[in-house]
């Protein structure tokens, strides 16, 4: 199998890849695809400055659905999500996830607790963050007085999202589910935080997907992963410059150093990455996990 063909799964029908998941439907008796459910697979590739690397991280992705899996079972009080089990083909054991098909709602959901990235930007043009004002004074790093929601629409893969301003979400699918996913999406970060800051790290921002089951609202798609979200080490904190990245500062460092003789801004795919950068990055997977969970990854 060629790195750019999806795996096949026995039983399923490959229906789309992302940068780093892949979506299959179950097949029915007759071989027909079911409209019912989905098959996520999160594999082991990552992504940096806008490049899928061509060199996989091992685990990578058993360990990031298992995370999501435990925030799953910890936001249940909050909102029902889209798990119907994880009993799934070996092919893809413990990184992949059998749910429930949804509507999904066309906006990103995206909330913040710490400014940095495209709201700091948005910030420092005029102190809003999606339209909401926010404190003078604030620079890169800063926690804010509470998470705010900066929904983003849903971009063609390869392409940014664009921030999208409350009344567009609102336009889009309604007032009262604006206000719902707002409120659900500032709360999910809220917890993430509250927990994560107990074990040493900060979730700057996350950004959780929703989907709705006739008229319930259901959280969907991976909740609170360094893929979904931006990790900080809580004891690295500091702001006023860009903090180090939970997971990827290993790989960001050493692409940015002489030794890759990368180029970021060559437009040109990173080299591979050596040996020690791959299993530091598997490390710092696993011991966030870890650190989060209280359980030993096998
Ligand atoms: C963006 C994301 C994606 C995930 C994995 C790989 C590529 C894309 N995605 C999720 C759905 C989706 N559609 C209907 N029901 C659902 N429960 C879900 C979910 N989750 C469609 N796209």
């Amino acid at each position: 199998m060629t790195s750019s063909q999806p795996l096949t799964v026995p039983g399923y029908a490959h229906v789309y890849s992302g940068k780093v998941r892949d979506l299959y439907a179950p097949l029915d008796d007759s071989g027909t695809p079911r409209n019912d459910q989905l098959l996520l697979v999160a594999s082991d590739r990552l992504s940096a400055y806008d490049f899928v690397l061509d060199t996989p991280i091992p685990d990578k992705g058993a360990v990031l659905t298992q995370l999501s899996l435990w925030w799953f079972e910890r936001l249940e009080d909050l909102v029902p999500n889209h798990v119907v089990s994880t009993d799934v083909p070996d092919v893809v054991a413990g990184r992949a996830v059998l749910v429930k098909r949804l509507a999904m709602l066309p906006v990103e959901c995206v909330a913040r607790a710490y400014l940095t990235g495209g709201g700091l930007n948005e910030y420092l043009a005029d102190g809003h963050v999606s339209g909401i004002a926010l404190p003078e004074g604030l620079v890169d790093g800063s926690r804010l007085p509470e998470p705010v929601f900066t929904p983003s629409t849903k971009a063609p893969m390869g392409e940014h999202d664009q921030p999208m301003p409350y009344a567009a979400v609102e336009a889009e699918i309604g007032a009262p589910l604006a206000s719902r996913v707002r409120d659900l999406t500032t709360a999910i970060l809220a917890r993430g935080n509250e927990i994560a800051a107990e074990r040493g790290i900060l979730i700057a921002d996350t950004k959780v997907e929703f989907g709705l089951d006739g008229d319930d609202v259901v959280l969907a798609d991976e909740v609170l992963t360094p893929d979904s979200s931006r990790f900080w080490p809580a004891d690295l904190w500091e702001p006023g410059h860009p903090q180090p990245s939970y997971d990827k500062q290993f790989v960001r460092e050493w692409l940015t150093s002489s030794a890759s003789g990368w180029d970021k801004a060559s437009g040109e795919a990173p080299p591979d990455l050596p040996e020690d950068v791959i299993a530091q990055t598997r490390a710092k997977y696993v011991e966030a996990y870890e650190r989060l969970t209280g359980r030993t990854f096998s």
